[in-house]
């Protein structure tokens, strides 16, 4: 499958500190692909790159293959590419039906993003039960559902996922990324998913990367790095 993503020697990091060294990875399309890694392995500097918040001191990244370089935030989300960051991005203030229609607001097509409204109600069932609901007023794992029905709205075609399952539990994060394989196999969205869970993240992707002190140390199958007990004993902690 040829790849949506890829990264090519990607170096970053913050003023004179380096933190990612030289890394490589693709993300085939219509493929969820997980990062997972340790504590300050540089796995949100790596999506921080990936959507042009931190510029890389090397290297390239191409989207479609077209080079990222110089997009500007705003602007990743027209090119197809949208990010549910960590702690969620829900505005709390606003209701359930307003949060997801801000997602869908740069869209010139109304019928379009009133259809795509629907289908998220549609996909999440407990989201359609609260949509007059403040956002303050939901649990985590609905709070979880909103960010994603959230940057859905836009239409990605690539989906950014920094740590889902941060907060939930268990069960919850079972739930939200069992939606995920759902909606990857349904229309094809291609996702990249950055997780300190590494079971959970390596039992719903299909390729996973390990990060360890900013550089790739392996990337495999996710079920084949799930089975390697060396490599998990010495990077990923179990
Ligand atoms: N704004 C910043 N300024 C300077 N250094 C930073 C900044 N943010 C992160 N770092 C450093 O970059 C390294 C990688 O951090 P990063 O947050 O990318 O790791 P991570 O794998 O996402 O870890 P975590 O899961 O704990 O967030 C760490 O050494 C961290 O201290």
């Amino acid at each position: 499958m040829s790849a949506l993503l890829s990264l090519d020697s990607v170096s970053a990091g913050y003023g004179p500190v380096p933190v990612l060294h030289g890394v490589s990875l693709d993300v085939a399309a219509g493929s969820i692909t997980a990062v997972v890694g340790a504590n300050g392995a540089g796995k949100t500097t790596l999506l921080r790159t990936i959507i042009g918040q931190l510029r890389p001191t090397g290297g390239s990244i191409r989207f479609d293959g077209m080079d990222l370089a110089g997009t500007k935030v705003e602007d990743m989300v027209r090119r197809g590419i949208s990010l549910v960051p960590e702690g969620r991005g829900v505005i709390t203030e606003l209701t359930v039906d307003e949060n997801l229609r801000l997602g869908g607001l740069w869209r010139r097509d109304r019928a379009a993003a009133q259809a795509l409204l629907a289908r998220m109600y549609e996909l999440f069932e407990p989201l359609a039960r609260r949509r007059k609901a403040p956002g303050h007023q939901l649990s985590g794992g609905e709070r979880q559902m909103l960010a994603l029905g959230r940057a859905l709205m836009a239409g990605p075609r690539l989906l950014l996922l920094d740590e889902p399952s941060l907060g939930l539990a268990p069960r919850v994060t079972a739930q939200i990324l069992g939606m995920l394989r759902g909606l990857r196999d349904d229309t094809g969205l291609t996702v990249l998913l950055i997780e300190q869970n590494v079971r959970s993240a390596l039992a719903v992707a299909d390729d996973g990367v390990v990060l360890s002190l900013g550089s790739v140390v392996a990337s495999r199958p996710a079920a084949d790095l799930a089975a390697d007990t060396d490599l998990r004993h010495t990077y990923l902690g179990f």
